[in-house]
């Protein structure tokens, strides 16, 4: 007993690294990502962020207590009023209007993962639906400092993406994601073995539907 996130990716460490050092990932780093695999991906993840609202939105309501509440909230917050917010600005940079966001057919890699949260959260209590949202929060602040670390990594003008790294290396963003940790440790102290067996194929699932996420982008399936 006394588990704490990190014991969560060391479980799945196979699928952890496969989803933070995707091509995708490296291929934005390196600034040598196709363009229409990134317009394909930004769109998905405009309705990715929409459901991923209504899991906070969801998390507010399995909330027992009013620290529970406030946690949902300040999740619900980051993502309608930093992510969002940035994402449309940035969509519109790259030439894809408000409008068209909001007519996307939605692509079945997005169906899946986001489903798969909503669900996992219906049908399981607060800290089941917050371990499928963690890898989401925890995997892109995670994903902003890897590429920091990689030589082959450009920042600055050189790299047509590097506005999308420094939306997740930002303040914002670092202190919902350290604020979701201090959350998860805090409950993930106490659970029993089987009970951590449980949350950790919860995390591994979310995991590999974030990397059919990036998939989804480089395939640009729908
Ligand atoms: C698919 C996906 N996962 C995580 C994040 C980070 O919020 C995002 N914007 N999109």
């Amino acid at each position: 007993m006394g588990y704490r996130f990190n014991d969560l990716t060391a479980a799945c460490q196979d699928d952890w690294r496969a989803y933070i050092e995707h091509d995708f990932v490296l291929q934005l780093g390196q600034g040598l990502l196709a363009d229409d695999a990134f317009r394909h991906y930004l769109k998905q993840d405009y309705l990715f962020l929409i459901h991923f609202a209504r899991a906070y939105a969801l998390a507010a309501y399995k909330s027992p207590t009013l620290a529970d509440l406030r946690q949902a909230h300040e999740g619900l917050k980051a993502i309608l009023d930093v992510e969002l917010e940035l994402h449309v600005g940035y969509c519109r940079e790259w030439g894809i209007a408000e409008e068209q966001l909001t007519d996307l057919p939605e692509a079945r890699a997005t169906l899946a993962y986001t489903r798969y949260v909503l669900d996992t959260g219906n049908r399981g209590d607060l800290l089941d639906l917050h371990v499928a949202l963690a890898p989401c929060v925890v995997g892109y602040g995670e994903i902003a400092d890897w590429l920091n670390a990689q030589p082959s990594t450009v920042r600055g003008e050189g790299n047509p993406y590097d506005a999308w790294i420094a939306m997740y290396e930002s303040d914002d963003f670092q202190a919902a994601m350290r604020a979701e940790l201090e959350w998860l440790d805090a409950r993930l102290a106490d659970v029993t073995p089987a009970r951590f067996a449980e949350l950790c194929t919860v995390f591994r699932d979310a995991t590999r539907l974030e990397i059919d996420f990036w998939q989804m982008g480089l395939d640009r399936t729908d």
